[in-house]
Order: structure tokens, then sequence, then C-alpha cells
């Protein structure tokens, strides 16, 4: 099975992966990490290099690659690309919902993520624009806002539950 954790940039998707797994037993991966071995680096270069049209053809090239069942904490931005949306959909989608205050919040003295440079207008646009994107793609929505990293995992865990008991009872 894979489970995917979509939302933007700061609403915790490579923090909770990590407490998901223990919560569950099952791997996950960071797909960020895994574009940054593959291409021998850092995201923020590939962007100062190749632009970041070329970064979302890598993120297109891991979804298309994937074969481990895991917990894959994207990047804020894959569902930006239509055709991931269609990998995405091949295993359980979460979206961990967050409010624009509290993405700034924790965001506030990230220096990291190249998206999270420039005016706050065109970083609040951004999270607008993509905000449906996330909705629609996703199978269940977290709202993450107050919620620690544990909680939200046994949250999705109990949904996963969910999501489980209603295949097998589809099946009876
Ligand atoms: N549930 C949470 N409550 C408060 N802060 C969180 C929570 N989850 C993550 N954070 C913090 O928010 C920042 C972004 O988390 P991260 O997991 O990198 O998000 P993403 O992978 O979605 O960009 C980090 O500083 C992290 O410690
Ligand atoms: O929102 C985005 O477009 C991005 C989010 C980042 O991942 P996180 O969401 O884990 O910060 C990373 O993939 C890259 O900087 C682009
Ligand atoms: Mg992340």
């Amino acid at each position: 099975m894979k489970i995917f954790l979509i939302g933007f940039m700061g609403s915790g998707k490579s923090t909770v992966a990590g407490h998901l797994s223990k919560e569950i037993n099952l791997p996950y991966i960071e797909m960020d990490q895994q574009i940054e071995e593959r291409e021998g680096m850092k995201i923020s270069a590939m962007f100062e290099q190749f632009g970041e049209k070329y970064f979302r053809e890598m993120e297109t090239k891991f979804l298309e690659t994937l074969k481990e069942d895991a917990i894959i904490s994207t990047g804020g931005g894959v569902v930006v690309k239509t055709e991931n949306i269609s990998h995405l959909k091949k295993g359980f989608v979460v979206f961990l919902d967050v409010s624009w205050e509290e993405i700034c919040s924790r965001l506030e003295n990230d220096t990291d993520r190249p998206l999270w440079r420039g005016e706050d207008s065109e970083k609040k646009k951004r999270y607008e624009i993509r905000l449906p994107l996330y909705k629609s793609a996703a199978d269940t929505i977290i709202h993450a806002d107050t919620k620690t990293p544990q909680q939200i995992a046994r949250e999705i865990a109990g949904r996963l539950k969910q999501e489980h008991r209603g295949h097998t009872n589809h099946k009876e």
C-alpha cells in the first residue's frame, strides 16, 4: 500500500511521515530527499541551475518509477502537474490541511525552500491556488493546525482502518 501525504510547504508532511511510519509499521520515503540523492544536488541548487520546470519533471519521474509500498512525504508542489495526480491516486492520499497563518508561523525563519522566498502576497497566492488541488486529490483531509505530529499520525491511522473496513465490508 502507498500512502501519500500532500499539503503546502510547512504543513508537516515530512515530520508526520516518521510518526505515521511507527504508528502503522510501514516504511516512509521523503520524496525531496530521493530526488536530491538521484540528482546529486540540493533542491534549491536544482531550482537555481535548472529552474522549477526541471524539478517538476523530476517529481513526475519519481512517481513514475516508485515501486515500494510506503508512506511517501511528497513535496508541496506535487499537485501542480495534473499527470502526477493519477500516480497519487494509485495510493491513499492524505491532505494535511493547515491554515495560511499557521504555515507562516512555522516557516517564519525558513530559508531552504526556494518557493518560500519573495513577497508574502506571491506565497499566499500560491497557497490559495493550490488549496483546491490538494482537496480534490485527497482521499481524506486532516485539519492539522493545532494537533501534534503524533496526534495527526494517530488520526491518519484511524482513517486508514476505516478505509480498510470499508473495502472489506464492500467485498462482503
Ligand atoms: N503538527 C505540527 N505542529 C507544529 N509544528 C509542526 C507540525 N508538523 C511540523 N511542524 C513544523 O513545521 C515545519 C515544517 O514541517 P515539515 O515536516 O518540514 O513540513 P513539510 O514537509 O510539509 O514542508 C518544521 O519546523 C516542523 O518542525
Ligand atoms: O511547494 C513546493 O513547490 C515545494 C515544496 C518543497 O517540499 P516541502 O513541501 O516538504 O517543503 C520542495 O518539494 C520544493 O521546495 C518545492
Ligand atoms: Mg517536506
